[in-house]
């Protein structure tokens, strides 16, 4: 059986699980917190992030958005991208913005750890965040659904970022700046999939920084 390394709050690794969840891909969860020193994830990733998605040769694939198009090949059964090419390729710009959206908030989460936190380092990232909520509510403008009028990769990778900046970034405006992009983010949150990965915190034991 496929294994899935994951950590409770990380958006890359909901991508997949949600992915797993929609293609009814059976797979075994390992919940981890990578940045501790006893994580497994290194003996799977050279690079020691998680989602790693760990085969049944016992070969693994990272880095999310390789791991869904990983996914998207092996298992083509209710297909997440389009047939359309320009589709396919819009898809992918919106996991472009989304995932940096995840590293923005992720760098400016740990910054706000540090004990004399950088004013740069706080205000860059949020920049970033604040562009691709902008970029995000374009796309969606009034639809159910970003790319194609059905269900696909770009939803779950906008669905993850926005889902993540809720529990992390509670007091981001981005509900109240954007009505209609909280309105499809609520619906997406009603799959059984969102449902049952709704990120939540980690103790992270080991100091960061
Ligand atoms: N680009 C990567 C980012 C993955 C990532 O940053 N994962 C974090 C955990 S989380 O932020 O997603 O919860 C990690 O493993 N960090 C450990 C490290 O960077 O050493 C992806 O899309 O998979």
């Amino acid at each position: 059986m496929l294994k899935l390394i994951s950590a409770t709050p990380s958006p890359y690794a909901r991508k997949v699980r949600i992915v797993l969840a929609e293609k009814g891909i059976p797979f075994e969860l390992i919940t981890e917190v990578p940045w501790n020193s006893m994580t497994k994830t290194p003996l799977h990733n050279p690079l020691e992030k998680l989602p790693v998605l760990i085969l049944e040769d016992g070969s693994s694939v990272y880095e999310s958005h390789y791991i869904l198009e990983y996914i998207e090949a092996k298992f083509p059964e209710k297909p997440l991208l389009s047939e359309d090419i320009d589709e396919r390729l819009f898809a992918k710009k919106v996991e472009v913005v989304a995932d940096g959206m995840c590293d923005a908030l992720v760098l400016s989460f740990f910054e706000n750890q540090r004990d004399q936190p950088s004013e740069e380092w706080k205000t860059r990232p949020m920049r970033k965040v604040d562009g691709g909520f902008e970029a995000l509510a374009e796309w969606v403008g009034d639809k159910h659904f970003i790319v194609g009028g059905k269900f696909g990769l770009a939803d779950v990778a906008a669905g993850s970022v926005c889902g993540y900046c809720d529990v992390r970034f509670a007091e981001y405006p981005w509900r109240k700046t954007y009505p209609k992009l909280a309105k499809y983010v609520d619906k997406l949150a009603a799959r059984q999939s969102f449902k049952d990965t709704v990120p939540a915190g980690q103790k992270i034991s080991d100091k960061i920084g």
